[in-house]
């Protein structure tokens, strides 16, 4: 299949999911029941799934479709087969081999397989070595036996696992020969593909209501002794012979392979999250009207406040600066991929670190962001119908899981420290650690001149990944290595955001730099650029003065230059959401819609309150006389 660029996939998208007969009428799903809610998004999932069959979509384009821009209109409470297409497939394409493909994936791709990843438990997420469920390989039987030991290593929280799949790649401590073998991926058929009755020796449900996204349909998995053939786990990097003899991975964390494709898939979709908030904040900042009325007799309109325009406008030019940096590791992924199946695995360290920082990052900018444009649009903004609730709750989920993000940060800082105290294996060219191994950049700060920002967010990074690393070393000569480690915590969760802000400043210098396609947009490139970076240091002043060379008359002026800048931006600000192409049916909140008719949309959707269904409902009697309130 052809691949198509970004607006050709929209194009596409415009006719084929929002014009599609199965998808194209939605129905409100805030009154239905959890059971309800889960049956209209499973239909609406199916549909989209067989659309991506029928499609032969490629990669590109399935991250698209399955993206939240999109997805928020087919699965508004969370789809339920999101885990089966983002992680369990992918598990299969690249953990299995060439043999277990062909065995499987017709099946999954004829929608008889539908799958879930089944990693984490109820006491153990995070730390993944510490996983308790075993599959202990029998050579007699040539199958591996896979137990949960108690109820605190029941899995629980893999999505779809609750009532949709009928298998599950489980992650559990190999025992072979008599040794552990650490965690390996095992394929488990859970329920039956006929009756979908839970198979002999599985317990499965559902786990209950969440903050957000309650149709991901999350479940909990039990296995009492349920034994598994030998072909099923997953070969391609470690094997199990027959006799039981063990061969190693060609790296020893390719195991988590899937959990890195899935921190940059989450990275990549977290920002169209951000986009339709924005968007939705926007527009309402231009209708909404309050206060003394100006000489035009008009009261204003709230993002002529100085303090809108700050709540509003740096977060849209995060959208532009997010979209280009994580769309950048989406390739790099592809790339290093690529070369780790074909045995070198010389990237896998620096993109494993990467990803975290980034899935960490953007995820974190992202849920704050979401909820100051929440906040922005006042009470409107605390209602469903405004969107922006479910929004935040899916950006914030994304701080959670696929590794929560304050461990993953220390993922990244464990690198950073490695390669500043030259313990690691050198970077590869073109990587994006070499700044530490290089004299600070000294470029003088100026006001207005992105470059200079670009260098003191340099200088930032050095300045705290250096720092952590002489206090670690020097602690780590007077107390044990853990000890050292948690006293530096903090800061080296610090030095990775930090790195991680250099690495989006430095990817998106580079897009503007090779954006050639008119001056117009080249200036409003430089534009959005120059109110992220401002805003970056505003958002952490100390920082610039500490370490990016700033002194407390630069950031005096940053700060006049931050609200200039914004001034500057915002008789732009409708069309550079509008440039986000999305239609009002994507974006589906009655404070966000193209034509702004916002009060016409609020009073239409108070209409479906089952409350207002009767002038006095039925819970008056019910409830209020009988209690003689
Ligand atoms: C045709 C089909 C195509 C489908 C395409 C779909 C495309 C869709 C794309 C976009 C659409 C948008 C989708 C949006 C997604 C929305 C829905 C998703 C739903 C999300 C569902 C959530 C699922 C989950 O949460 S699954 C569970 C995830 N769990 C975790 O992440 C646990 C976190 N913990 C860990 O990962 C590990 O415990 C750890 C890394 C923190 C530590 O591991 P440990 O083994 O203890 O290792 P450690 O001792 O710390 O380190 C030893 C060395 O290993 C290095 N290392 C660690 N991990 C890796 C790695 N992954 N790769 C490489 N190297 C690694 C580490 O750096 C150490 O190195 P050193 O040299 O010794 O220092
Ligand atoms: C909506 C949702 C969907 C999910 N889907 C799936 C799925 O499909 N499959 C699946 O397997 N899992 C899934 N998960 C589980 C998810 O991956 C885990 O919840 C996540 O990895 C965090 O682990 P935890 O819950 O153990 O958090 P914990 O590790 O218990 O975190 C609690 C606190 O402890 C801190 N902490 C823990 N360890 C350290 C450390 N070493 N250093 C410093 N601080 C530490 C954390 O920073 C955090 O503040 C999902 C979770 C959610 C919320």
């Amino acid at each position: 299949m052809v691949s198509r660029n970004r607006s050709q996939v929209k194009d596409h998208l415009g006719s084929k999911v929002l014009n599609h007969p199965e998808l194209r009428n939605t129905k409100a799903t805030e009154y239905m029941s959890h059971e309800e809610k889960y049956r209209y998004n499973l239909s609406r999932a199916t549909a989209m799934l067989k659309l991506i069959d029928e499609e032969g979509m490629d990669v590109n384009e399935i991250s698209k479709v399955m993206s939240h821009t999109v997805s928020g209109f087919t699965t508004p409470d969370g789809n339920p087969l999101a885990v089966h297409q983002v992680m369990f497939v992918p598990t299969l394409m690249n953990q299995a081999d060439d043999d277990q493909v062909s065995r499987w994936l017709g099946d999954v791709f004829n929608g008889t397989i539908v799958g879930t990843y089944a990693q984490t438990e109820l006491s153990h997420g995070t730390f993944v070595r510490g996983l308790r469920t075993t599959a202990t390989y029998d050579p007699a039987s040539r199958t591996f036996d896979l137990h949960t030991p108690d109820v605190s290593a029941a899995k629980w929280w893999p999505g779809g696992l609750g009532t949709t799949a009928n298998h599950a790649v489980v992650m559990a401590q190999l025992y072979t020969d008599g040794q552990p073998r650490g965690i390996h991926p095992f394929m488990v058929a859970i329920r039956d593909r006929e009756t979908h009755r839970p198979l002999p020796g599985i317990t499965v449900g559902e786990i209950g209501p969440k903050l957000g996204q309650n149709t991901l349909n999350n479940g909990y998995l039990l296995f009492d002794h349920v034994k598994v053939p030998r072909e099923n786990m997953l070969m391609r990097n470690a094997r199990v012979n027959e006799d039981g003899s063990y061969t190693k991975p060609s790296h020893q964390k390719a195991s988590y392979g899937t959990m890195v494709f899935t921190r940059v898939a989450i990275a990549l979709d977290t920002v169209d999250a951000l986009q339709i908030a924005a968007t939705i904040a926007a527009r309402y900042s231009i209708v909404r009207r309050q206060g003394e009325p100006r000489d035009d007799g008009q009261e204003p309109q709230i993002i002529d406040y100085q303090t809108q325009q700050l709540k509003v406008l740096p977060h849209i030019a995060a959208c532009y600066v997010l979209r280009a940096s994580t769309a950048r590791l989406w390739e790099h992924h592809t790339h290093v991929t690529s070369e780790v199946r074909g045995g070198d695995t010389a990237l896998l360290p620096e993109l494993h670190a990467t990803a975290c920082c980034l899935k960490a990052l953007v995820t974190q900018d992202c849920s704050e962001a979401i909820e100051a444009l929440r906040l922005s649009c006042g009470g409107h903004g605390y209602m469903t119908a405004s969107r922006l609730p479910a929004l935040y709750a899916y950006a914030t989920a994304g701080a959670t899981y696929e590794g929560e993000n304050t461990v993953l940060l220390l993922q990244t800082a464990r690198y950073l420290v490695k390669q500043a105290g030259g313990s690691h294996a050198p970077p590869a060219a073109g990587s994006a650690v070499t700044y530490l191994s290089r004299p600070a950049d000294d470029t003088p700060f100026a006001v207005g001149s992105p470059a200079a920002y670009v260098a003191a967010v340099g200088r930032v990074a050095r300045g705290r990944v250096t720092e952590v690393a002489a206090a670690l070393q020097a602690d780590r000569q007077t107390m044990p290595e853990a000890d050292a480690w948690n006293q530096s915590l903090v800061q080296l969760v610090a030095a990775a955001l930090a790195h991680g802000r250099y690495f989006v400043v430095r990817e998106f210098a580079e897009v503007v730099s090779q954006q050639s396609s008119s001056r117009a947009i080249q200036q409003m490139l430089q534009l959005l650029f120059s109110v992220y970076l401002a805003h970056a240091v505003s958002r952490a002043e100390g920082d610039f003065i500490t370490y990016g060379g700033l002194t407390p008359s630069d950031i005096r002026l940053n700060r006049r230059h931050l609200l200039r800048l914004l001034a500057e931006l915002r008789p732009h600000m409708i069309p550079l959401t509008d440039a986000f192409d999305l239609p009002d049916r994507l974006i589906n909140s009655t404070l966000g819609a193209w034509d702004g008719d916002v009060y016409r949309r609020m009073f239409e959707q108070a209409s479906h309150s089952p409350l207002n269904t009767d002038e006095v409902p039925a819970s008056f009697h019910q409830a209020m006389l009988r209690s003689k309130l």
